[in-house]
């Protein structure tokens, strides 16, 4: 990007647009930072991927309403992700990012559905009006009635034949029907945002905005004003009277996600809205009505963080009336087959019946799969990728990760040694018969894992998390659990 001639920015008109979260795509450590700092100025919230493949993976969970897509990535490049990235997203309007004499790929990305493009390097000015010009159809058409009960798109179905997901299906059928307050839970990957929308769109509301939200995507300082909005004056840097979230999702419905992450005076604030229906713009007495459907969803134990006095009580009882529980893919093994095929199809791999044998179907199933349908997901893309139309085999697949507890497996004789002379010594030593020898091991061993992954991340949460492979709201509760939880987070 080319700051030295750019026209200055009039930041006061751009505030008043309504923020929107935005994606940009590109393998350029500058640009990522350019567009952050341009689009954060301005009141977005602005997420950065390196590759087509995290972008796709932080669309489908974020739904941007804005995606800067580059052509040259490191894997798969942006023209042939385009199609995904449209079907991942809401209708976002997409600025694809060409080099110098690329300008036909700029036009066929055009006619494949991007909304404009910007040839590089390209001055901040002409970037700055290009994506406000794309974000303002983009949120004109997520706020105009969709085609009542639209067909959801291949990214947005939800598929399994197990008695547990048949259950769900029924419960997502009754309770779309109505207009309550649903709490869904399950580990992570197992699908609850999915749910989240397919709540939404099968019911009355489905012409109206659904508005995911992450609490921990969001600025913890500014959290309140990012869901309730605020009013001028209201705090250092309220330079205008500005919408929140909910008043965008009017007439629609929200989906908060990790709902254990939202601070206790945001919690007060969702209380309001849930027994009253109205709220105030931080700064600003005047009460709001707020016609909003509020679904939570959860991958930690809400009422552990009631205990620990971290989630309200009232909030916790309100929110749990309706709950939907997703389970573990290991625990519903029959959906692997048709998972894999649902995957398998929506990639539109040849010879889709042949494609994954019953040996293979077995080894699958006989996986952990602790990041659930997520983990299945990328793992037979990936496999699909390797296989490259053949018939896809074991050796194709990532290797499997391990399951919750054996990550602390014993890899070496010694530490085998050590947690059997553990175990036989409990044991030994208890003189009532034991009924929780598993749980005893974790809490042994989890601490001095934690204490390792944090101090080896310098105390950054999320990247211990990674390295664990664990939810970063887990991390967090179990950090909390052990009270060692006195770092700063991120
Ligand atoms: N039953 C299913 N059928 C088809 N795809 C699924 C199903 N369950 C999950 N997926 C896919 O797995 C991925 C993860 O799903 P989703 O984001 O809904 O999980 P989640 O439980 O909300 O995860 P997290 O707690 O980490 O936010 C998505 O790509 C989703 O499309």
């Amino acid at each position: 990007m080319q700051n030295e001639t750019e026209t200055p920015l009039n930041t006061s008109t751009l505030v008043a647009d309504p923020a929107a979260v935005v994606l940009v795509v590109d393998d350029e450590p500058s640009i990522c930072w350019a567009f952050e700092k341009m689009l954060s100025q301005q009141g977005h919230q602005v997420l950065t991927a390196s590759s087509a493949e995290e972008g796709l993976s932080l669309a489908e969970k974020h739904s941007p309403a804005l995606v800067l897509l580059d052509v040259r990535l490191p894997k798969e490049d942006g023209i042939s992700a385009l199609p995904k990235f449209l079907a991942a997203t809401n209708n976002a309007a997409v600025i694809v990012m060409t080099a110098f004499g690329d300008l036909d790929t700029a036009v066929s990305a055009i006619r494949n559905g991007a909304s404009d493009y910007l040839i590089k390097p390209f001055r901040l000015a002409d970037a700055q009006r290009t994506c406000r010009q794309a974000l303002r159809s983009a949120l004109d058409r997520r706020s105009q009635p969709a085609t009542p009960h639209p067909m959801p798109s291949g990214q947005q179905v939800l598929v399994g034949q197990s008695p547990a997901m048949q259950q769900a299906f029924r419960q997502i059928a009754l309770v779309a029907a109505s207009d309550l307050s649903v709490l869904i839970t399950g580990e992570t990957g197992t699908g609850k945002e999915l749910v989240a929308a397919a709540i939404h769109r099968n019911s009355q509301r489905a012409d109206k905005p659904y508005i995911p939200i992450s609490p921990v995507a969001l600025n913890p300082d500014l959290i309140e004003s990012e869901l309730f909005g605020h009013a001028k004056g209201a705090f250092t840097g309220a330079t205008d009277d500005r919408a929140g979230l909910f008043e965008q999702a009017q007439g629609g419905t929200i989906l908060l996600d990790e709902i254990g992450d939202l601070p206790l005076a945001a919690q007060v604030k969702l209380l309001r809205v849930l027994e009253q229906g109205e709220y105030s713009r931080v700064g600003d007495l005047r009460v709001r009505h707020a016609n909003v459907r509020i679904i939570a969803a959860t991958n930690c134990d809400l009422h552990q963080s009631v205990q620990q006095g971290t989630f309200r009580e009232d909030l916790y009882y309100r929110l749990t009336g309706v709950r939907i529980h997703l389970p573990p893919l290991r625990g519903r093994p029959e959906d692997i087959p048709l998972l894999c095929q649902h995957f398998l199809s929506a990639m539109d791999y040849p010879g889709l019946d042949a494609a994954i044998d019953a040996n293979l179907i077995a080894e699958l199933q006989s996986r952990p799969w602790s990041g659930n349908v997520r983990e299945l997901k990328n793992a037979v893309q990936h496999a699909a990728v390797v296989a490259r139309g053949r018939a896809l085999e074991a050796s194709d697949f990532p290797p499997a990760t391990p399951a919750r507890g054996e990550a602390l497996a014993p890899s070496s004789a010694t530490l085998t040694d050590s947690v059997a002379a553990w175990a036989t010594q409990t044991l030994a030593t208890n003189t009532q018969p034991l009924t929780d020898l598993h749980a005893r091991f974790l809490a042994a061993s989890e601490p001095a894992l934690l204490r390792i992954a944090m101090e080896y991340t310098a105390g950054n949460r999320a990247k211990a998390a990674e390295i664990l492979g664990i939810h970063r709201g887990t991390l967090r509760d179990r950090l909390r659990a052990y009270q060692m939880d006195a770092s700063n987070g991120d």
